[in-house]
C-alpha cells in the first residue's frame, strides 16, 4: 500500500509556483531524502504532505485520506523543523509528556534517555535553548514518537558536527529497530545519503527524479576530451554542465543512458570517462545558473563595485 500519493499537485504563493504538477508516491517503510537547492520547494512539499497547506490543484492522499484537517493523518504523522513552536510556559519534560499523550507509539523512556545523553535538562524552557539545542530537542521529540510517517525538514540546522553524526546514527538504528516511513529534507545529499534508501530530487518546484540512491550513482557521468571532439559528441546528449579544461579540453556532465559499446567507442576516441559522486551528480543536474562563481569573481576582481558608475 502507498502511504503517500501526490497527483499533479500545484501550490502557488502569490504568483510563485512553489510546487508544480508534482506526482509521486511513497510505499511503506522507507527512508526517503527530499533533496534540492535553496528555494526548490522542499518545505512546501513537506507541508502539503503533512496537511499544513492546501493545494491549488491536484490531489494528495496520505494513509488514503486528504491530509488537510485529517485527524488520522495528524495522529500518525509528526513534522519536525527548526521553527516548531510550543506553549512558552511548558518545560521540555512537559512538552514530551504531551507528545507521549498524543502519539500512540511514543517511547517516553527512550526520549528521556536521549535528553540525558544530549545534556538537555527536563526543567528547561524550549525558548531558552540555543538554536542547535532546539534542533536536538525537536529531533528527540520526533524520533521518540515512532510515528508511521516521520517528517524531518532540514533537521540538523544548527547542530554541531558531533551531534549531527549522532543524529544520523540514531535515525538509522531506530528505523532498523522500528521500521516506518521517514522523510528527511536536505540540500546536502552528501551528508544524508548514507542513511537514505530513496531520493526525491526537486528543481524549481518540479520533480527531477525519484529513485533508489544506489541507482543515482549511475544517473550521470563526467566526460573529458579534446574540445572539438567533445562538442560533436555531446550535441546529441543531455548535458547538465560543461566547462573548459585547460586550453584544449572540455569537461562535461551528461546523462548516462549509453550502451556499453558506445562507451567503449568514445573511450577509443580518447574521451575519458570520469565517475562522479552522487552529490556531484545532484549539484550538476539541479544547477540553474549560467557559468559559475569564478565568472563573477573574474569580472569583479580588477574593477570592484563602482558606486558612481552604477548610480
Ligand atoms: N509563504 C510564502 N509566501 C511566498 N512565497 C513563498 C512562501 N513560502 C515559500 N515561498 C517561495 O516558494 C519557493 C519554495 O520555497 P520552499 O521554502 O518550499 O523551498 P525549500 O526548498 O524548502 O528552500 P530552502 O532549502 O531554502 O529552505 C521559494 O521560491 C520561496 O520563496
Amino acid at each position: 500500500m502507498n502511504i503517500v500519493e501526490f497527483k499533479d499537485v500545484t501550490k502557488i504563493y502569490g504568483r510563485k509556483k512553489a510546487i508544480e504538477e508534482f506526482s509521486f508516491s511513497l510505499g511503506e517503510n522507507k527512508i526517503t531524502g527530499i533533496i534540492g537547492r535553496n528555494g526548490a520547494g522542499k518545505t512546501t512539499l513537506l507541508k502539503l504532505l503533512s496537511g499544513f497547506l492546501v493545494t491549488n490543484s491536484g490531489q494528495i492522499r496520505v494513509f488514503e485520506e486528504d491530509p488537510f484537517n485529517s485527524l488520522l493523518v495528524s495522529s500518525n504523522m509528526i513534522f519536525v523543523d527548526d521553527s516548531m513552536s510550543f506553549n512558552p510556559k511548558l518545560t521540555l519534560l512537559e512538552i514530551l509528556e504531551s507528545a507521549n499523550h498524543f502519539y500512540e507509539k511514543y517511547d517516553m523512556k527512550f526520549a528521556l534517555d536521549l535528553m540525558e545523553y544530549f545534556s538537555l535538562s527536563r526543567e528547561q524552557l524550549h525558548r531558552n535553548l540555543s538554536k542547535g539545542m532546539q534542533s536536538t530537542f525537536n529531533m528527540i521529540l520526533g524520533i521518540a514518537s515512532r510515528s508511521p510517517l516521520t517528517i524531518l525538514d532540514e533537521p540538523t540546522t544548527g547542530m554541531d558536527a558531533a551531534v549531527r553524526k549522532d543524529f544520523y546514527r540514531l535515525v538509522l538504528k531506530d528505523y532498523i529497530n522500528h521500521p516506518r516511513n521517514i522523510v528527511i529534507s536536505s540540500h546536502l545529499l552528501g551528508e544524508v545519503e548514507h542513511i537514505l534508501e530513496d531520493i526525491l530530487l526537486l528543481k524549481e518546484g518540479k520533480k527531477l527524479l525519484h529513485m533508489p540512491v544506489s541507482d543515482l550513482k549511475n544517473y550521470g557521468m563526467g566526460l573529458r576530451g579534446e574540445k572539438k571532439l567533445m562538442l560533436e559528441f555531446i550535441k546529441s546528449q543531455q548535458v547538465y554542465h560543461k566547462e573548459d579544461f585547460g586550453d584544449q579540453d572540455l569537461f562535461a556532465v551528461v546523462k548516462n543512458d549509453f550502451e556499453k559499446k558506445t562507451l567503449e567507442s568514445i573511450k577509443s576516441q580518447g574521451i575519458e570517462i570520469i565517475p562522479l559522486s552522487t552529490n556531484d551528480i545532484c549539484v550538476h543536474i539541479t544547477n540553474t545558473k549560467r557559468g559559475d562563481i569564478d565568472d563573477i569573481l573574474s569580472k569583479n576582481q580588477f574593477t570592484g563595485y563602482n558606486k558612481k558608475a552604477n548610480q
